[in-house]
């Protein structure tokens, strides 16, 4: 059925690239709001079920798909007449999918990347990637709490566009805004693009609290410290720390904290049941882009001196062997520095305790972590 569309726009002709859940849902959503939409995949099975029964067997199996979504494996015809392109390809194939796109590709096109996750080597998040591949101007990102499951079921929720460019941000909120997904603005793209990759990061660590049968205290102070690293390392990288404040960072952390429903957090999930990080991601079946987003973010916040005790731990966790209830522990013992360190910074607490030493300390307190530990 056609969606009530938000601010009077004209429906456009969308492209989707991926055939996973999120470009889907998202397909679909455009489809609602009356777009032309063509969604492009490799598996021609899966393109063949998508045109005739109007359903993704693969990745969302009980969600029933706007019938006028047209699926095809031919980059050239999804492409074709396309005013908005939006990529949804997990981030290790996302290059290679924008260069096979790219002689198809014109630049009055508007290209919004959906992947959260970051580009191994480069560190490049995907907008920047579409950046470098294209050199185009319309390009933004997406993020927010997007469970796909949850908007193929059209469960209200919304997401943020992210753009320096205001036609893109307009563009997008013409075709996707509609009843049940609102799509707020941004200029901060490097700060939303950084929310929704970093964010999986905690989602594994939620996962694994769970499993191990720590409380929901314990998830709300993991969830706002991981806020406060999140935050520390995007500014560090030069974008805006109030973005996290927003749907692309607290928003999406929030929910990707709480909810089975999200690869990352079920990684963590089987990992706290006790299951090896290859049994946990190989029984998804789909991307957690997590696991390689902490791997990348220690070895960049390392080399840059930023504090992130959290994405440490959890990465001693999935690629040392420590054991999670270990490294609890040890974090429990970590340096008690300030709770919003934009209000009292860091390093001014820090210098009181070493003008104020505890006598009990050595006692009492473990040293702080080093690598190999
Ligand atoms: N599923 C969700 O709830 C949300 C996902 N995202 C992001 O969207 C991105 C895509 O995720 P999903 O659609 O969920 O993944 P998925 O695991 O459901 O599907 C991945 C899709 O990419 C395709 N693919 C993988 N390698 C490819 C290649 N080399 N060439 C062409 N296609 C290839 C797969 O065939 C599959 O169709 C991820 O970065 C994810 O973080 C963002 C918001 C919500
Ligand atoms: O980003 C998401 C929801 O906003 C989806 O999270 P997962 O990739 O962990 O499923």
């Amino acid at each position: 059925m056609a969606e009530q569309q938000i601010n009077g726009a004209v429906p456009i002709n969308v492209a989707v690239l991926g055939g996973g859940s999120f470009g889907t849902a998202l397909a679909s959503i455009a489809a609602d709001n009356n777009a032309r939409v063509r969604q492009w995949m490799r598996d021609e099975a899966l393109v063949a079920q998508i045109n005739q029964e109007h359903r993704n067997g693969r990745y969302l199996p009980h969600y029933a798909i706007n019938p006028a979504v047209q699926a095809s494996t031919d980059l050239k015809t999804v492409l074709a007449d396309a005013s908005l392109v939006l990529i949804a390809i997990p981030s290790k194939a996302f290059r290679s999918v924008v260069q096979a796109a790219k002689v198809w590709l014109t630049p009055e096109q508007i290209l919004v990347s959906t992947t959260k996750g970051i580009e191994p080597d480069s560190f490049l998040l995907m907008s920047q990637v579409l950046e470098q591949e294209t050199g185009f101007e319309h390009i933004g990102v997406i993020a927010g709490p997007n469970l796909a499951s949850e908007i193929a079921d059209k469960q209200l929720t919304a997401t943020v566009i992210a753009s320096a460019d205001p036609l893109t941000r307009t563009r997008v909120q013409q075709a996707l805004g509609c009843r049940y997904f609102r799509v707020y603005a941004s200029d901060d793209r490097h700060g939303v693009e950084l929310g929704g990759a970093l964010k999986n990061i905690y989602a594994i660590a939620a996962g694994m609290a769970a499993a191990l049968g720590m409380g929901e205290n314990t998830r709300s102070m993991l969830m706002t410290r991981a806020l406060a690293e999140m935050s520390r390392f995007a500014v560090a990288e030069g974008a805006n720390p109030m973005t996290f404040l927003g749907l692309a960072g607290v928003g999406d952390l929030i929910v990707t904290c709480s909810s089975n429903l999200s690869r990352n957090y079920r990684v963590g999930h089987a990992m706290g049941e006790g299951r090896t990080l290859e049994e946990a991601v190989s029984s998804l079946g789909q991307v957690a882009e997590g696991v390689n987003t902490v791997k990348l973010v220690c070895a960049k916040a390392r080399e840059m001196g930023v504090y992130m005790p959290l994405a440490e731990g959890l990465s001693r966790v999935l690629f040392d062997g420590v054991p999670a209830q270990d490294m609890a522990r040890t974090l429990m013992m970590g340096e008690q520095s300030s709770d919003v360190e934009f209000i009292l910074p860091r390093e001014s607490v820090l210098q009181a305790h070493r003008d104020q030493p505890n006598q009990h300390a050595s006692s009492q307190t473990p040293s702080p972590l080093k690598k190999g530990d």
